[in-house]
């Protein structure tokens, strides 16, 4: 489990004080993985690096499995990084060793035996999907293939927290969601609780339990995905299940335009033939989408409705059958 409490950061940038973290609080519960949303300078980096210890924050706390990482001393840090495995954009790998080499190194470092390091590589080539690739230099290696190393050697030192920093970033679609799925079966086999920071909703679509959207250094919203998605007026539910742009073009009726979030049971649910027939009016779809996030269906519907239709029977009618409306226009 991680907590993070509170987190400031500040630096000093010539004569003037930057505030990257503004007092971040999040909670990952183990086994789970969480994503951290946020264009750039929001803050992600700095939080990484709060987290990893390469920086210390100004105030607040981070505690891994309760214990807390903000107090840990210089002469202990290289021991607590050791506990968080990290995975970056790019995998880093050194280009003069094997994929196995390469694997090893951490648990070299550590000052493990041969055999230990041997069967542990072998163990974590398997998990990773690479058994056959243990002789391969990088340059050998595709982007994901490298990526799965990358993986690899941040789970040798058997870590209680996977951090992933921007981890497809640099990768195809196809590849990144390989990537993804193979994070989400470890988290799921090993009870991994992972960290994941990227800009990339589909990211967070695709494998995350939950989510925090970090703006100018502060959680702007957050919680599990299915209750950020059913937030009808929420940045990330727009995110999540967006609609295209729809302006009004010459000619267009100008009837009054309704947002719709559908969730669970009435997204697959005939809501807009039972509007029509209740209140006698037309439905012109304008745009619509539907996403299966966590589990759960959620719909999304941009709808014009006939100029004389009562307003208010309509959305009471929709928030009796729990769909949350927006009057758009
Ligand atoms: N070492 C530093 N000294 C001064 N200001 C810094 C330092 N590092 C980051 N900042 C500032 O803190 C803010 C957050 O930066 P940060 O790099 O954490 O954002 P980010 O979300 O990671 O952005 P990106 O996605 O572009 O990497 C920015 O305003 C940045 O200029």
């Amino acid at each position: 489990m991680i907590t993070v409490t509170d987190l400031r950061k500040v630096y000093r940038q010539g004569d003037r004080d930057v505030t990257a973290l503004d007092g971040v609080s999040l909670s990952v519960p183990k086994g789970s993985i969480h994503g951290i949303i946020g264009h750039s300078g929001a803050g992600k980096s700095t939080l990484v690096r709060c987290l990893t210890l390469l920086d210390r924050p100004t105030s607040g706390s981070v505690t891994i499995d309760g214990r807390e990482l903000t107090a840990v001393k210089d002469s202990e840090i290289r021991s607590a990084r050791r506990r968080i495995g990290m995975v970056f954009q790019h995998a880093n790998l050194m280009d003069s060793r094997t994929a196995a080499a390469n694997i090893a190194h951490p648990l070299e470092l550590a000052g493990a035996k041969k055999q230990v390091i041997q069967d542990k590589v072998s163990d974590l080539l398997r998990l990773v999907g690479l058994e056959s690739f243990a002789g391969a230099y990088p340059a050998q290696l595709s982007g994901g293939q490298k990526q799965r190393v990358g993986i690899a050697r941040a789970l040798a030192s058997d870590p209680d927290i996977l951090l992933c920093d921007e981890p497809t970033s640099a990768l195809d679609p196809g590849t990144t969601d390989d990537i993804l799925d193979l994070i989400s079966d470890l988290s799921h086999r090993l009870g991994l609780t992972v960290l994941i920071i990227t800009h990339e909703m589909n990211v967070v679509k695709r494998i995350c339990d939950s989510v925090s959207l970090l703006e100018a250094g502060r959680v702007a919203e957050h919680g599990p995905l299915n209750e950020v998605a059913s937030n009808l007026g929420g940045r990330l539910a727009k995110a999540l299940i967006p609609l295209p742009a729809t302006p009004l073009l010459p000619g267009d009726p100008t009837g009054p335009v309704l947002e719709l979030l559908l969730t669970g049971g009435n997204a697959t649910e005939p809501v807009l033939s039972a509007l029509t027939r209740r209140f006698d009016t037309d439905v012109n779809v304008l745009a619509g989408s539907v996403e299966t996030l966590a589990g759960r269906r959620f719909g999304r519907l941009r709808i014009q409705l006939d100029v004389h239709t009562d307003m208010t029977a309509v959305t009471d009618y929709l928030a009796d059958q729990g769909v949350a409306v927006e009057v758009a226009a």
